[in-house]
């Protein structure tokens, strides 16, 4: 089988960067293997500076990116591209970074495709997300980022496959966020504090880097408008409505100084909250996107101890799809929606499902010049 060469630019080596790249090496002789596709690295970058690698460098890229790497402007990435004439290109965008929104259209400009685990590039205004999928159209460029829901969880791509199929979707919901399930899957049944709960999550790397994305319901209502426009609905975030977890004092306090200076007052909200539940009720952080209704909204919920989502575990999400073939009985996807490995494996199908496309348009171009 013949090799096809993917070059990619990675931005971020967080939790999921530096897992992708730890997966992309372990797999190297199966990928070629199965798929004829090999994947370099020619650059690895963080929020301050870039490491610029040959391909016989891809290695040991830990200790190159601590020898070698230099801080960068965002255009000396560009100027590399131009230089360089790199081909088959795909940007991997593994950040949390609104910065990144600036780089999307001059990337897809200079011949990349676009892989993403970040959802603000997917949730700022309609007008830039309608922007970047029209430039994608004209560069003939992909943009995938399965993860952005549900980590490895194959949501989105179920979804669109129902969604252009015809199918009418009625309402999708369910646990969304891996860090919440596991906080308070914990919490339900644990003694300990609802804080050092949440330490753990964000030490398992469970959480945005920021966990007040996460603690807010932003990260959930960014999941849901993520969907809704998959279903070409025109919302806008601010059309999600989230009752906060802490209620509306104490999330203010969230958003003014960090959640660890306000640990004890955050505990005695959630056990007082706890405290109210019955015998046989947990809290799960719930999403609703009742199309029908045009009900959209994330909040804090009893549910029964037996119920599918009072019986989650660990980081576990469960997304019910309600469409009119399914009828009263949903489609149903659950499993682990956050954690590095399932998440860089996702990022990995994303970027394996692209190099297979440029893999098929590398043999067309191959047989229309040798006629
Ligand atoms: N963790 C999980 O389970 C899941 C995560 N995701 C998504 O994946 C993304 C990454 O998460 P995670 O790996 O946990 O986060 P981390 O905080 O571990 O890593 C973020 C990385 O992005 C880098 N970064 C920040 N700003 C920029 C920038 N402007 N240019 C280049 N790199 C930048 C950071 O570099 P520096 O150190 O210099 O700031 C860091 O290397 C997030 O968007 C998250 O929502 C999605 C599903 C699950
Ligand atoms: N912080 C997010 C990570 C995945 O999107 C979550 O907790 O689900």
């Amino acid at each position: 089988m013949s090799v096809t060469t993917i070059n990619i630019l990675l931005f971020g080596i967080g939790n999921v960067g530096s897992t992708l790249l730890k997966q992309i090496e372990e797999s190297r002789d199966f990928i070629a293997k199965q798929n004829g596709i090999v994947f370099n690295f020619p650059i690895i970058a963080n929020s301050t500076v870039v490491l610029f690698q040959n391909a016989d460098q891809q290695q040991a890229w830990e200790t190159d990116f601590k020898r070698s790497s230099i801080p960068y402007q965002f255009q000396e990435i560009l100027d590399f591209l131009k230089n360089t004439q790199l081909e088959n290109l795909i940007a991997v965008d593994v950040t949390a970074s609104d910065v990144m929104l600036g780089r999307y259209l001059p990337l897809v400009q200079h011949g990349c495709h676009l892989v993403a685990a970040n959802k603000k590039p997917n949730t700022v205004d309609l007008n830039f997300y309608s922007l970047l999928r029209s430039e994608l159209v004209v560069q003939r460029k992909q943009f995938l980022y399965e993860t952005n829901v549900g980590a490895g969880l194959p949501i989105i791509q179920t979804l669109r496959n129902l969604y252009q199929a015809g199918e009418r979707i009625t309402r999708i919901q369910g646990v969304f966020s891996g860090s919440l399930s596991y906080m308070f899957n914990r919490f339900s049944v644990e003694p300990f504090p609802f804080s050092q709960i949440l330490a753990d999550a964000e030490r398992n790397g469970y959480t945005e880097p920021d966990s007040r994305d996460d603690l807010s319901g932003t990260d959930v209502a960014r999941k849901l408008l993520i969907l809704a426009r998959e279903l070409q609905e025109p919302l806008e975030l601010d059309d999600i409505s989230i009752e906060p977890i802490f209620g509306e004092t104490l999330t203010r306090l969230l958003h003014e100084t960090d959640y660890r200076s306000n640990k004890q007052a955050l505990n005695r909200y959630l056990e007082e909250r706890k405290q109210q539940l019955d015998p046989d009720e947990v809290l799960r952080f719930v999403g609703v996107l009742d199309l029908e209704k045009r009900r959209f909204e994330v909040k804090l919920t009893a549910v029964k101890r037996l119920s599918a989502l009072g019986q989650l575990r660990g980081t576990d999400n469960l997304i019910e799809i309600y469409t009119e073939s399914y009828g009263r009985n949903p489609l149903v996807v659950q499993g682990a929606g956050a954690g590095k490995e399932v998440t860089a494996r996702g990022v990995l199908s994303d970027l394996l499902q692209i190099a297979q496309l440029v893999k098929q348009r590398e043999v067309v171009r191959i047989s229309e010049v040798s006629g």
